[in-house]
């Protein structure tokens, strides 16, 4: 099951591997003709009513792959109204093979007359609500007529997010629905098709751009809204928990504090203005700050629990104390991975090992990427937690989902490049699902280093990355 969002990300995910949606609008036409092959007989009167969105468009594609029927194609509005560029262009190739379409301005005038079967290609995933003028009057006519209603993707007025149905939506006979099935359409009592539209299965194994289109920030926030993160770091060094710090402000938290032993703070904070500092007594994390450390945890959306602790016994014990009574979501790095075989947590984790820290947990790993991929997944179902494993490529996976980033290169073994993702990985989190957090991180921080690498060559260094973070994380997609 992919809801409609989902649905955006592997289609832009596809165009990224070289389909483009062009093509998957092609096979979805195909797919919609061959359905309509299964419920109506050459000749019969086959009526299309095409939204100007692209779930029109897969509709006037099936056009042209129906021409034994007695067809009519209705488009609702105006032709310059079509909102996608390849909606338009097979309007327009149905102009220039003189296919008989007709548009419809005013809905008050739609006369549907008697057809076999009408093709409801008036609304798809991208319609949220009732249905508006003028695909309310046109599913009303078409819940009247005695004919065969064949939906395009989902019946038009089902919200493809929530699976509600509108009041005014079309009540179908037969949906044909692309690549999965959608919320909602199990419940119809229909039957559904779902065709295969040539989505290759790596649009959703692997992480590309299509997955950055589920950042969003809402213009009304207010500060905190994006995301308030607690760093807890440093000690025998200062640099990784300042790298992972100012990495979650470029990525888009709000807020970012570190929590340090203080006789590090000062050298901390003279890296960057932009943090917050919270110095604990001292000159490493030691049990006796757990408590003080958990209160300030609990007002924060995430916790990167690791850069530059060290691995002193004490300081290990306290991050296992301060994770074992943590309940909210933490980003785990560094040293303090090798507590997590040993504690129970009610905690969300997201665990970034590299793969020396992998098997350090206990975790296994192997050549062969495909190999690693299973053995990491079993791997994060055992520990019950969401794992990002670094390597040339990153595997992310919750034991039920695994995803795999290939973004990176060689120049980023150097020091300080983990830092900076468990810093993104953190602020992700604080506004996205743990694994979707773990996986744009990850290939948001191979891109930046990729195209620092492209602009200079090797010899990058972990501050590099810094400024890049939001030229790639925002980057946008112009859409077809
Ligand atoms: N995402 C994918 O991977 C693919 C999508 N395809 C098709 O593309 C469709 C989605 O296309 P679009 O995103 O262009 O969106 P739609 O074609 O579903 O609808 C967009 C239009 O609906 C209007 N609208 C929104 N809410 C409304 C309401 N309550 N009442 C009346 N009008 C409303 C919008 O103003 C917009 O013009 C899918 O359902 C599917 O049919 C396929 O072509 C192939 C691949
Ligand atoms: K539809």
């Amino acid at each position: 099951m992919l809801t409609g969002s989902e649905m955006g990300v592997v289609d832009e995910n596809a165009a990224a591997l070289g389909v483009p949606r062009k093509q998957l609008m092609e096979s979805s036409g195909h797919a919609v003709a061959q359905a309509v092959r299964t419920i109506a007989d050459p000749g019969d009167q086959v009526t299309i009513v095409a939204g100007r969105g692209n779930n029109g468009g897969d509709a006037l594609v099936a056009a042209r792959f129906l021409d034994d029927y007695d067809l009519r194609v209705l488009l609702l509005g105006r032709p310059g109204a079509i909102s996608t560029t390849i909606a338009r262009e097979n309007w327009d190739a149905l102009q220039h093979a003189e296919y008989p379409t007709e548009t419809v301005r005013d809905s008050s005038v739609l006369d549907l007359g008697t057809p076999d079967v009408v093709i409801d290609a008036m609304l798809g995933t991208g319609i949220a609500g009732d249905l508006r003028e003028p695909a309310a009057t046109a599913a009303q006519a078409m819940n009247e007529s005695g004919a065969t209603v064949l939906s395009v993707d989902v019946p038009s007025g089902l919200d493809a997010e929530t699976g509600r149905l509108a009041d005014n939506a079309v009540d179908a006979d037969h949906v044909v629905t692309f690549h999965d099935t959608k919320p909602g359409l199990p419940d119809l009592d229909v039957p559904v098709t779902v065709a295969d539209i040539g989505i290759p299965d790596a649009a959703e194994l692997f992480i590309e751009r299509g997955d950055l289109t589920r950042l969003e920030r809402d213009l009304t926030s207010h500060k905190g809204d994006n995301g308030e993160v607690l760093v807890v770091g440093g000690g025998p060094y200062t640099g990784a928990p300042a790298l992972s710090a100012q990495a979650a402000l470029r990525s888009g938290a709000d807020l970012v504090r570190v929590a340090c032993p203080a006789i590090v703070a000062r050298e901390i904070q003279s890296y960057s203005e932009n943090l917050i500092l919270r110095p604990f007594d001292g000159d490493q994390l030691a049990p006796p700050h757990v408590d003080r450390l958990a209160e300030l945890a609990a007002d924060h959306d995430t916790l990167i629990v690791g850069p530059g602790l060290g691995d002193a016994d004490a300081t290990l014990d306290a991050v296992a104390d301060l994770l074992s009574g943590f309940e909210g979501t933490a980003v785990v790095d560094a040293d303090a991975l090798s507590v997590i075989p040993d504690i129970e947590t009610d905690a969300e984790l997201i665990c970034t090992p590299h793969q020396g820290e992998l098997l350090g947990m206990g975790g296994e790993t192997a050549e062969d990427w495909q190999e690693r991929a299973d053995l990491i997944e079993s791997f994060a179902a055992e520990v019950g937690q969401t794992l990002l494993v670094k390597g040339p490529y990153d595997i992310i996976s919750n034991g039920e989902r695994t995803r795999v980033g290939r973004t990176g290169n060689p120049g980023m073994t150097v020091g300080g490049t983990g830092d900076v993702l468990a810093g993104v990985t953190g602020a992700l989190a604080a506004v996205q699902d743990p694994l979707d957090a773990a996986a744009i991180a990850a290939y948001t921080v191979g891109s930046v280093g990729d195209r620092v690498i492209d602009d200079r060559g090797y010899g990058l260094v972990a501050t590099d990355l810094l400024d890049e973070i939001p030229s790639v994380l925002w980057q946008r997609e112009a859409e077809p």
